[in-house]
């Protein structure tokens, strides 16, 4: 089912680095149209990097990266931008503006992009706001909001072009349990709704998993373990282990690793067997 599935998103052997560090040094990926899937891994391991690279606002020095069939590689910045316009972005750093009212800030892409009759970009703006719960706060500013609330809007604002992907870079950080899982609900609910495909990179692995339909962990630059939420919490890797049971021992030590120890943690976990 999961390999049977069309994929919107593919990399290829891709390869990234920053000045002489490899942050990805040879990713496989394939993400079927309609999964969520949950990127996860230790911080700075390049899991932001690799959504701006499936976004193509970053290019990878080698490898592959197709996003509906299409090689990024190989697209204008004009084809990059306009399938850009079909993705949708939530990221934990991305502010509402704070002199608009919740309607104004959902409304900011559309009004961006088309120049739509005023009656119907208002449909648009309140049926998005209908879905995160929220239509009856329109004329309300961000600084009357709830965290909460105000991470609804945002995600109202990610989702107002229906895109057909969608990117969540730590949507949960800084919410209560509360609203973390109505934000964990609300993603899962929008994608099917849109018939969107999402990819969730969160350091919250239980209410992530708890939405995706396939994880992958990222380490060293690779991606060391993959598959159902279920499979990899069975998962016999370490290092996949370590990473989902948030220990802070195991395969990555609790110590600064030096660049050698780091490199044979993950020999080891390797040979071991780390794929599903
Ligand atoms: N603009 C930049 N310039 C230079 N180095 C960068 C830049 N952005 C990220 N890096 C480096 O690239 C590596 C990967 O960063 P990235 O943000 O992709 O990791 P991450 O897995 O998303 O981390 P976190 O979970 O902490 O957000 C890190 O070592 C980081 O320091």
């Amino acid at each position: 089912m999961w390999m049977a599935t069309e994929a919107l998103v593919e990399l290829e052997n891709v390869f990234f680095a920053r000045g002489p560090h490899p942050v990805l040094d040879g990713v496989n990926m394939r993400i079927p149209r309609g999964a969520i899937v949950a990127l996860m891994g230790a911080s700075g391991g390049g899991k932001t990097t690799m959504l701006n690279l499936m976004a193509g606002t970053l290019r990878p020095q080698s490898g592959q990266i197709r996003v509906a069939g299409q090689d990024l590689k190989t697209l204008s910045e004009e084809a990059i931008y306009s399938l850009r316009r079909q993705m949708g972005m939530l990221f934990q750093h991305s502010a509402l503006f704070t002199d608009l009212s919740a309607f104004e800030n959902v409304a900011f892409p559309l009004r961006r992009h088309f120049r739509l009759p005023e009656g119907i970009l208002r449909k648009l703006v309140m049926m998005k706001l209908e879905a995160v719960g929220l239509r009856g706060a329109a004329g309300l500013l961000p600084a009357e909001l709830s965290g909460g609330m105000g991470r609804r809007v945002a995600l109202a604002r990610a989702v107002v072009m229906d895109p057909m992907l969608i990117f969540y870079d730590e949507p949960f950080t800084g919410l209560d349990p509360i609203s973390v899982g109505i934000i964990a609900s609300l993603i899962k609910r929008l994608n099917a709704a849109l018939g969107a495909t999402s990819v969730l990179v969160s350091h919250d692995v239980e209410e992530t998993l708890s939405i995706a339909d396939h994880g992958f962990i990222l380490a060293g630059g690779k991606i060391i373990a993959e598959g159902s939420p279920d499979a990899l919490r069975s998962s016999d890797s370490a290092l996949a282990r370590q990473f989902l049971g948030g220990q802070p021992d195991g395969p990555v030590p609790f110590h600064y690793p030096t660049q050698q120890d780091y490199a044979a943690a993950l020999r080891d976990s390797r040979s071991s067997g780390e794929r599903f």
